[in-house]
Parts: C-alpha cells; structure tokens; sequence
C-alpha cells in the first residue's frame, strides 16, 4: 500500500487481520508516497490543470514510487475513488485469488490520470468505489476492502462456512441472528431455530434472506440468474 498517512492503515495490523499476519497468511507492507519526494518540501501535490478547485497528485511522485512497488511478482494495482465501478462480494472473491496487490491511496482531486494509464500498460489497474459517496482519501476504503478480501482467504476465519454463508455470497442479503437468551426484553427467539429441525431451519433462513433481499435491495433480486430461485423460493 502506498499513502501519504502511514499509520491511517496501522489497523490492518490489529484483530483477526492481525492474526492472519503473523500466522503468516498474508504479508502487508505500507510505504509512505513521500519517500519518492526530492524536494524540501517533500511536495506530492500541485494545481489542477484547466482550474478548479483543489489540488491533484503529482504524477512523478506516483510513478517513482509504482515503479519500485509494481516491481517484482506480477500484481493487480488497485485506487479507492469514488469514480471507480463498485467494490462488490464477487469482486473482493476475485482479488482474493490474486497473489499480489497493490493499493494506492488517493488525497485531495485524486491522483493525476497518466499515472493509471502508464501502470496499464504494465498491470491491471482496478479503480473502485465501496459507495457513492466522497471520502477525505483512499485509505479508509483501502481498510474496508482489504478486510473484505482477506477474510476469503483460506485459514482466516475460524470457520470456512462463515464467508460461504454470509451476505451477497449467494446474491442476497442474510437473515437475522439470534443467540442466548431464549427471551430477552420480552422478545422471543424465533421457535423454529430451537426445533432442531435443521430443513425447517434453512427454509425459514432463507425466507428470511429473501425477504430482506425483496424490502431492502430488490436490484440483488433481479441481478440473481434466472436459475437461483428454486420453486419454494418463489412459492414465498
Ligand atoms: N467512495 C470512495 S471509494 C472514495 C475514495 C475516496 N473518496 O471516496
């Protein structure tokens, strides 16, 4: 990763990422753009051609410093903007597999465009939003994907089944949870899930995924493929 503000992504070494660091799962490295900087000042950024407000991030300082971090095992350069497509399941699955990944964090306008056009034409280059809005820069989304793929990781998560059953990874939203007391403030957990009749159990979670699905995000619903939603499914 590539920052301005180092320590903005020092949680990546704390709780379960933490853990999947030292068990030597994955390996994290940040490096401080200003490392490329030769001036005093240790300038990363300048006026905007054509005007405007704000200032853009200078496309030396970018390029020395993908030069050294695109150098070495093949990876797959990823830039946090909110004109990126949507960071989505599907695609946190997808960097996952990747072996290497190189994240650059954006301030101010955003980093000036050459520099993505000339890392295209050594690397993949991924501009992407975690969601329609504007961040101050790139590393609190940088902290949210990250965490996204790296618990798809085998070995990260205690159970497997965690990241094949949770939210968006069959294209809709997950139900409810529940969890001791039996009662508590006067309301009950749902009596199916103390059956312990495990096809009752998946019919009424995935009612109730479905259900969500249809209140919250109907769009998930017509993206899924025609052949998703079985005959119980529908009968709902
Ligand atoms: N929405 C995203 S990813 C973003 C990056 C910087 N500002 O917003």
């Amino acid at each position: 990763m590539v920052s301005i503000f180092p320590s903005y992504l020092a949680p990546l070494r704390e709780a379960l990422l933490g853990r999947a660091i030292s068990r030597g799962l994955l390996e994290l490295t940040v490096h401080d753009l200003r490392a490329w900087t030769h001036d005093v000042h240790q300038a990363v950024d300048d006026s905007p051609y054509g005007g405007g407000p704000g200032m853009v991030m200078r496309p030396q300082v970018w390029g020395d410093a993908l030069d050294d971090v695109l150098a070495g095992p093949p990876a797959r350069l990823v830039v946090p903007t909110p004109a990126g497509r949507p960071f989505t399941q599907a695609l946190a699955r997808e960097f996952s597999a990747e072996e290497r990944l190189v994240f650059a964090c954006g301030r101010y306008e955003g980093i000036d465009q050459r520099v993505l056009d000339d890392a295209a034409r050594r690397v993949t280059v991924d501009e992407v939003s975690i969601g329609d809005y504007v961040l101050v820069g790139g590393e609190v989304a940088v902290l949210a994907i990250v965490e996204a793929v790296v618990r798809l990781l085998p070995g990260v998560l205690g159970n497997p089944r965690s990241a094949a059953e949770d939210s968006f990874s069959d294209g809709l939203l997950e139900g409810p949870a529940y969890t001791r007391p039996e009662v508590w403030r006067g309301l009950a957990v749902p009596d199916v899930l103390r059956s312990g009749n495990h096809a009752l159990i998946d019919r009424w979670r995935r009612d109730r995924s479905l259900e969500r699905t249809h209140r919250r995000r109907p769009d998930l619903l017509e993206a899924l493929p025609a052949d998703a939603l079985d005959r119980a499914d529908r009968a709902l």
